[in-house]
């Protein structure tokens, strides 16, 4: 296990090498798991990357090799793009938009198929990215350091947080170099790295003016329409007011990364493959609407009205309209 000292002069080297953007980015608070300000952080919704947590201390030995020795013959979702970003969109909504071309394609492959292929990836070929939710098909090595995670620590958390049930783990076995580009999710998460370098991206949910997230109809729904490395100020007028914040993860951190937070992560370039697991848990109910409110609760308000005008019109082209006519000349 790399020593703190090691381990910080590696993220030192990462945060000189790592892209910037056009945006500020202050680092996110990285704090022992037990140090209290981490605990009022996670209370608040807001970032925080917790170390010493051991919550996949079980699993720090999982390499490429180590997976495709244990983790057993089932299929796995390998996503496919002909660019290292990798946009997700919404396959049951592609019917609202007939225009619609996905940016990447997957295929159902074994784990030993995925590393094969990895293995003999050159340049000019597509980048590849497994995601695929741990089930009770993998083998019993793998079981043994999943019933291994830190499962006291982050129960407690979820008790303390008083968040829904745990939905899913989500196993993300990434090239070197690929992106998941900035989009929000409507569920708590925290973040386990456990096999080379990410980097996130972190915009407070308040930031929604400025990310322009496609249509909620779109396949391309809580994913933002800017590309970051070729952002369009004219199209964007709000892009400048932008402001975020950098987490980078070595193998064993945990990021809280708040719901309705957008995120884009990366696996540092130069820096192998990486594995992760996510901890997606449905949020807290909300207990009483206190005012003002607070920004994700507006982003949720904002996105069932557009649903209900998207169920009641049907033709989604009347939606833009229709939400221009209420406010144009009369709030704007
Ligand atoms: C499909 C989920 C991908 C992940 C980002 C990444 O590790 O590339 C993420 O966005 C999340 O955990 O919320
Ligand atoms: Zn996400």
């Amino acid at each position: 296990m790399a020593s703190a000292s090691n381990n910080e002069s590696v993220l030192e080297e990462i945060r000189a090498q790592v892209k910037s953007y056009h945006f500020p980015l202050d680092e996110v608070p990285r704090l022992n798991c037990h140090d209290p300000r981490a605990e009022r952080l996670i209370q608040n919704e807001e970032p925080v990357i917790l170390t010493d947590t051991n919550l996949v201390a079980s699993a720090l030995q999982w390499d490429a090799n180590y997976l495709g020795e244990h983790i057993g013959n089932s299929n796995y979702t390998v996503y496919f793009s002909n660019t290292h970003k990798f946009l997700y969109y919404d396959d049951k909504k592609i019917s609202k938009v007939p225009s619609f071309v996905p940016p990447t394609r997957h295929q159902d492959l074994t784990f030993q198929e995925f590393l094969r292929k990895m293995n003999k990836w050159k340049n000019g070929d597509p980048w590849m990215y497994l995601q695929q939710s741990l089930n009770n098909t993998v083998g019993p090595r793998i079981v043994q350091d999943f019933t291994a995670f830190n499962w006291t620590w982050v129960t407690e958390q979820q008790r303390k947080n008083k968040w829904g049930p745990l939905t899913s783990n989500l196993l993300l076995v990434g090239m070197e170099g690929v992106i998941t580009p900035v989009h929000y999710d409507e569920q708590q998460n925290f973040f386990a790295q456990i096999h080379g370098y990410k980097r996130f991206l972190l915009f407070e949910p308040g930031m929604f003016p400025c990310l322009y997230p496609y249509p909620v109809y779109h396949p391309h729904d809580r994913q933002s329409q800017v590309d970051f490395d070729n952002p369009d100020f004219e199209k964007f007028p709000k892009l400048p007011e932008l402001r975020g914040q950098q987490a980078i993860l070595a193998p064993g951190d945990v990021l809280y990364l708040p719901v309705y937070w957008w995120h884009q992560v990366e696996s540092v370039p130069e820096r192998g493959m990486t594995i992760s697991v996510n901890f997606w848990y449905k949020s807290a109910p909300t207990e009483k609407v206190v005012y003002p409110l607070k920004p994700q609760q507006k982003v949720a308000m904002m996105r069932n009205i557009e649903k209900m005008i998207c169920d009641v019109l049907v033709n989604v082209e009347e939606v833009g309209p229709l939400m221009q006519s209420m406010v144009l000349g009369r709030y704007t």
